[in-house]
């Protein structure tokens, strides 16, 4: 904790450097106070910022790392492009509406690869077929090298649809995309003890360990011109990607130096660190879900899943139980032992659908059935062991 600030030109002095997470595949967000807004007339989209935003982009990519970017501004673009007072759900929703592809073509002007819409609802994010759809896309875009940009879709998003803030929006997609670290940069260095405008007495806050009602109450101070939520749906978000496991970072992407700076590794800012692990988190998850069917397995599939930590084929199915759909929790029983299931995961086809590619090669799936969502009939990401295999090569899937 240090010095009282309030401007992006205090990031650096206010929060002391420290280093980021190990990062493979990061979610950043950034909120329409990094894109608009610059002036008292509403003017669109500007690239001040977002350039050096860009840039860390393209320079993780170069890396080998990936970014899925979850970007505001649909609306402040469309106020450029209508100019209108009033700020009603559906002035802001028609607004939106006008802005998003000028905010997609704005994002692509800055980026060196090409760019890839997905706007999701909170709606899309519960339904676990279209969840696994979704992740199923992002993850192709990623294997493309496209720089896939989420937002809301704040068209069709009202009430128990919308997700309400980008900030909580960017928590749902770290860990739909399995990322290990999620960025929101914002126009202020990161959390203060409380509204650094307006109390003078305001301090940095560099780590925080476990997000308590105190550090809530602190950020609730309210949001800048632009954004939607503030500093508070910041760490709602926050406390949501750590749960799962994925660390947390808050920091000025109105600063050169800062959004230069988390290129090399290093935050000026605010580190929320993770509750535990990514992958343990998932898995204690798929442990305890309610089941909605069963997989026989042969001896083959059981050794495979044991030994090599892979994933479940369709030939390795010898039986199929429950009427399950894509995306249910399901058990995994070898034909071999008794009726205990020895693992559990998620289903990427229905209980008819697998019935009909048993015992088939993956290379058939798409003949048999007309279509495929990918050659596994469990990911090995969505799969957990139950019991440890008999010998020492236990995999890493057993959390
Ligand atoms: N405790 C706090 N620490 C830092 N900022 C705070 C705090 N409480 C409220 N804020 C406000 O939150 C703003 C950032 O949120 P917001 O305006 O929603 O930005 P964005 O558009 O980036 O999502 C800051 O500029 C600041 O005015
Ligand atoms: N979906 C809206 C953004 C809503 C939002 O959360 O804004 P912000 O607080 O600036 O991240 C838009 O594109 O304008």
């Amino acid at each position: 904790m240090s010095t009282p600030g309030s401007t992006a030109d205090n990031s650096v002095r206010d929060f002391q450097a420290q280093p980021l997470p190990r990062w493979q595949r990061a979610v950043l967000k950034v909120g329409s106070s990094l894109l608009a807004g610059f002036s008292d007339e509403p003017d669109g989209l500007d690239p001040r910022y977002a350039a050096g935003l860009a840039r860390f982009i393209a320079q993780a990519r170069a890396q080998q790392r990936e970014v899925v970017l979850v970007s505001s501004g649909a609306v402040a673009a469309g106020r450029g492009r209508i100019d209108t007072g009033g700020d009603s759900l559906v002035l802001r929703q028609a607004l939106a509406s006008l802005g998003q592809a000028s905010l997609m073509g704005f994002w692509q002007q800055l980026s060196d690869r090409p760019v890839a819409q997905v706007l999701l609802t909170h709606d899309d994010l519960r339904n676990r077929r279209r969840y696994l759809n979704a992740r199923a896309t992002l993850r192709e875009l990623l294997k493309l090298g496209a720089l896939p940009i989420i937002n809301e879709n704040d068209a069709v998003a009202v009430d128990e649809l919308k997700l309400g803030d980008n900030d909580n929006l960017a928590a749902a997609v770290a860990s739909l995309v399995d990322a290990d670290l999620l960025l929101i940069a914002t126009d202020i260095g990161g959390l203060y003890s409380a509204h650094p405008q307006r109390d003078p007495t305001a301090r940095a806050i560099d780590r925080i360990e476990r997000i308590t009602p105190e550090l809530l109450l602190a950020a609730s101070g309210g949001a800048g011109k632009l954004g939607t939520g503030g500093m508070r749906t910041k760490l709602e978000a926050a406390a949501k990607a750590t749960a799962a496991g994925i660390p947390t970072a808050l920091f000025c992407g109105r600063n050169d130096a800062v959004v230069r700076a988390l290129g090399e590794g290093q935050l000026h800012g605010t580190l929320v660190l993770a509750q535990g692990d990514r992958l343990r988190a998932r898995k204690q998850w798929l442990r305890h879900a309610p089941s909605s069917g069963r997989l026989l397995v042969d001896a083959g599939a059981v050794a495979a899943l044991h030994r090599q930590g892979a994933s479940l084929l369709p030939g390795g199915v010898a039986g199929v139980e429950g009427d399950f759909r894509r995306g249910d929790v399901i058990e995994i029983v070898a034909t071999t032992a008794g009726a205990e299931p020895f693992a559990r995961g998620l289903a990427q086809y229905s209980a008819t659908e697998i019935g009909r590619i048993a015992r088939r090669h993956s290379n058939d799936i798409e003949a048999v059935l007309g279509f495929r969502y990918g050659e596994s009939v469990i990911h090995r990401d969505d799969l957990v062991l139950l019991v440890a295999a008999h010998d020492d090569e236990t995999p890493e899937v057993k959390a």
